[in-house]
């Protein structure tokens, strides 16, 4: 068995963060393990409350998960806060980690910071060195590069630009373009992209989640960087094909291994 580790923010209505990321590890037949940094109080129409989760308790959920068992590989989501930030990169630097995959989490679906503004730099200085893949999407690849990304082009430059910035792998998820889902991987020489046919569907919420915990279990199964982004994306699209409305806002998407695996 595999050991999954999430190191999210809780959605109250399981769509996204360490929700989907758990359901996403189950789905890929992994043993799913989470830290909490933050609750929020989330609906599929916006959030409403967060409690950023003590540092200190970070810290030792951390500690208790690696102070035990063995960890495959990792997935970082919503991180919230400075201290948040600190005490991840501090704690998991005491372990040999690995397959570690960034989603550098910055502005719900539904407009609400679930980074602190000012947390954006120590994001930058002390998680993306850290990271074997960043997942930015759009917003957050123009947060992370202070340019403009708007189609292909832009995004090969923002890639190269946050590349520099220490992950080894930079994928850059063209989910808000129009037109066809693109994700482009840049491994500090060359690109590949991941194109699907866009899913004409509202039903969007926790699509990154997905993608980064699906990358991290394909990681930690021990597929290469490539095949495990080329599965994911497979997922991905899967699961947004058989996503569906619950509640007003846009709805969550479907986890299960079965749909893109049938003989599995
Ligand atoms: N409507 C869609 N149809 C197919 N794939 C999509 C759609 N929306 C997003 N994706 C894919 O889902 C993944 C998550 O992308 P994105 O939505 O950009 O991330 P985020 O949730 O971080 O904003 C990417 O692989 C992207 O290409
Ligand atoms: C706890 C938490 N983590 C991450 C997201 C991002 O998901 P999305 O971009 O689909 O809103 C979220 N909404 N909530």
């Amino acid at each position: 068995m595999k050991n999954l580790l999430t190191i999210a923010g809780s959605d109250s209505s399981g769509g996204a963060g360490i929700q989907a990321d758990l359901k996403t590890f189950s789905a890929h037949r992994v043993f799913g393990m989470s830290v909490i940094t933050a609750v929020t109080a989330q609906s599929t129409r916006g959030v409403f409350a967060v409690q950023d989760i003590d540092p200190g308790v970070i810290k030792k959920q951390i500690e208790a998960v690696f102070e035990d068992i063995a960890v495959h590989g990792i997935k970082i989501g919503m991180v919230s806060q400075i201290q948040t930030i600190q005490v991840i990169a501090e704690t998991l630097k005491q372990y040999p980690y690995k397959n570690l995959v960034v989603d550098p989490v910055m502005i719900s679906k539904s407009g609400f910071d679930l980074l602190q503004p000012e947390a954006k730099a120590a994001l930058i200085s002390h998680l993306l060195p850290m990271a074997t893949v960043l997942t930015p999407n759009l917003p957050e690849a123009e947060e992370i590069t202070g340019m403009k990304v708007q189609n292909l082009e832009d995004m090969k430059k923002a890639a190269v630009k946050i590349h520099s910035l220490g992950p080894a792998f930079v994928l850059i998820k063209g989910g808000h373009l129009q037109g066809d889902a693109m994700d482009i991987l840049y491994d500090g020489s060359s690109f590949t992209t991941y194109t699907t046919k866009r899913v004409a569907t509202k039903n969007t919420h926790g699509t990154g989640c997905t993608l980064s915990s699906a990358i991290a279990a394909n990681l930690g199964k021990g597929e290469s960087i490539q095949v495990a982004i080329k599965h994911a994306k497979a997922y991905i699209t899967t699961a947004i094909e058989h996503s569906f409305s619950i509640g007003r806002g846009p709805g969550p998407v479907h986890h299960f291994y079965q749909l893109y695996h049938p003989d599995s």
